[in-house]
């Protein structure tokens, strides 16, 4: 790949100005979750708010509102009308786009399903936000079931496939997909214009142009919501100014780095994603004091 420059090392964690409040660290909404997957919300939210957001509002389905707060008090909820099942539809597209209208950067997808009128409010959401957004899980699913050529919208993408959404995606099997992860990303991130963060050991980050191998993590993090936490941090690295590709590859290390932090107290199997979000705080712990 002689046309790709391959980063050895993250970037530079965003600069914390000292005199900073709330409203300079960046507006995050978070747009996730249903009745069942009211977690993904939460944890997504928790990635957020401990990768130093401002404010991290979660643009829920009304039903999923009292569980997903009561998980947080630092998050703001926004109640989207649903449907009987705890979904996203039709009637809530117009107060979600009213949601993330001030938004710095807005997560879409952990968690909401893959019905119809999910997948359609995926879609009026990703066209109408010309801001930074970071898609994920559903988000993905949704855009794949169009078919190709994909178009993620009019603003700076980050999207967060593990293996078999990206296999949904580029209709090659996980196992093809798995033997190709650098040409594969690179290929996609070049056909779509988005950052391409292809999950899993050894995370690939790139924008087609740039290559970035993660190498922090492990096998711990193959738990449920440990991604969900990872499109938080990365909204929330975006709100603060870093680039997309920069709060891609700073995310993704910083994750993993929280991820070998929480194996080495509380054991691979033994750590859960929620301690993965509260390991965050030792992971800049680590980064803020390698800096300068
Ligand atoms: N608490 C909550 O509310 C949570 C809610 N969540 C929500 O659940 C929804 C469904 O999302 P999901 O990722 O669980 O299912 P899905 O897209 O079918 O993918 C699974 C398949 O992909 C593959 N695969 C994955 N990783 C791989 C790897 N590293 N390396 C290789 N293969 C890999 C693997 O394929 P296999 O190897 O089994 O063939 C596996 O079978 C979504 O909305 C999400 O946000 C979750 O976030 C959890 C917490
Ligand atoms: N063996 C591993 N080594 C390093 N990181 C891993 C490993 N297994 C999973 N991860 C990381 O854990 C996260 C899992 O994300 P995802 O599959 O979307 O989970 P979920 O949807 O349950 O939140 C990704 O960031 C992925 O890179
Ligand atoms: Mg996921």
């Amino acid at each position: 790949m002689p046309d790709v420059r391959r980063i050895d090392q993250p970037p530079e964690p965003p600069d914390r100005e000292s005199g900073g409040h709330k409203g300079t660290f960046g507006r995050v909404v978070v747009v996730a979750g249903s009745r069942g997957m009211s977690g993904a919300a939460a944890l997504c939210g928790l990635g957020a708010l401990r990768g130093g957001a401002g404010l991290v509002f979660v643009a829920i389905p009304d039903r999923i509102v009292e569980t997903v707060a009561s998980v947080e008090p630092a998050l703001l909820t926004v109640p989207i009308p649903d449907d009987a099942t705890g979904r996203f539809t039709a009637s809530s597209l117009r107060p979600a786009l009213d949601a993330i209208s001030k938004a710095d950067a807005v997560v879409l997808g952990p968690g909401i399903g893959q019905i119809d009128e999910s997948r359609q409010f995926v879609r009026s959401v990703l066209d109408a936000f010309e801001g930074p957004l970071v898609l994920d899980a559903d988000g993905l699913n949704a855009v794949a079931s169009s078919g190709p050529p994909f178009d993620f919208g009019p603003g700076p993408r980050i999207l967060t496939p593990h293996p078999g959404e990206f296999s949904r995606l580029t209709g090659r099997s996980i196992h093809d997909v798995q033997a190709s992860r650098e040409t594969s990303a690179i290929e996609f991130a070049k056909q779509t214009g988005a950052v391409v963060v292809l999950k899993g050991a050894g995370t690939v980050v790139t924008d087609g142009e740039q290559l970035f191998v993660n190498s922090t993590g492990n096998s711990g993090m193959g738990t449920g919501g440990t991604g969900d936490v990872l499109a938080g941090l990365l909204a929330a690295l975006l709100g603060q100014g870093m680039s997309h590709f920069d709060a891609a590859c700073f995310g993704a290390h910083l994750h993993g780095l929280a991820g070998d932090l929480s194996a080495a107290e509380l054991t691979e199997p033994g750590m859960i994603a929620t301690d993965l979000a509260w390991f965050l705080t030792r992971a800049w712990e680590v980064v803020l004091g390698e800096e300068g």
